[in-house]
């Protein structure tokens, strides 16, 4: 369900870490942006760089699977809930040649418990350009908790100290 506090669609997300592989400044990574749709959904864009290659000239299909789920994270901005991947179903429907401009969208189709059922679609070029991959995947909530138990000390320890990512943490979870 979408949260009271949820951003306005069309805000932007911005990133839930900045070393995040999908939405932080990683100088290798997918630098993808995503914005608040309506309900709870998502809209993304991330453009295919060579270093994403899998084949000569096409996107790595896990690359593309990687963009796939990090939109489907994003969608915990809108529920002010911290979710992880459990499982996640990819089609690959068509070639992504490298500098192609992927357009995403992602939104929750249930909820029951802890766990969040999500869809999310990749088109080539525009919002309503050819589809490219899809996924179904399954979300599972957890507690701020996940990643303090199982990160590795020095980046857990780097984030607790600082303050942008303890706002961010609180813009997940109403009670961290
Ligand atoms: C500070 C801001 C940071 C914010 C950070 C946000 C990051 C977003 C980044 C993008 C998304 C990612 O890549 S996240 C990174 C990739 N994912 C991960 O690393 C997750 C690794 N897996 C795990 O840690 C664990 O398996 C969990 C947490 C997913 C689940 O473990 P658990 O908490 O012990 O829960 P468990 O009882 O096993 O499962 C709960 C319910 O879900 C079901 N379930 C669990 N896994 C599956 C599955 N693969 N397929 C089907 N169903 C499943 C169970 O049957 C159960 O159903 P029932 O019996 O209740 O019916």
């Amino acid at each position: 369900m979408r949260h009271p506090d949820a951003p306005a669609p069309g805000e932007p997300l911005g990133a839930h870490y900045d070393q995040c592989f999908g939405c932080g400044h990683q100088p290798g990574g997918l630098g993808l942006i995503a914005r608040a749709g309506e309900d709870v959904s998502v809209t993304a864009e991330f453009t295919v760089r060579s270093g994403h290659q899998g084949a000569p000239g096409l996107a790595h299909g896990g690359v593309l699977a990687a963009a796939l789920d990090e939109t489907l994270g994003s969608l915990n901005w809108l529920q002010r809930t911290i979710t992880v991947t459990g499982r996640l179903e990819t089609d690959f429907v068509r070639p992504v040649p490298v500098g192609t401009e992927l357009h995403l969208e992602a939104q929750v189709t249930a909820v029951h418990g802890r766990k969040v059922y999500c869809s999310a679609t990749g088109r080539i070029g525009a919002p309503d350009g050819p589809v490219a991959v899809r996924a179904q995947a399954l979300f599972i909530e957890v507690r701020v908790d996940h990643f303090i138990e199982n990160g590795r000390a020095e980046e857990i320890d780097a984030a607790l100290t600082d303050p942008d990512q303890v706002k961010v943490a609180r813009a997940f979870e109403v009670n961290p």
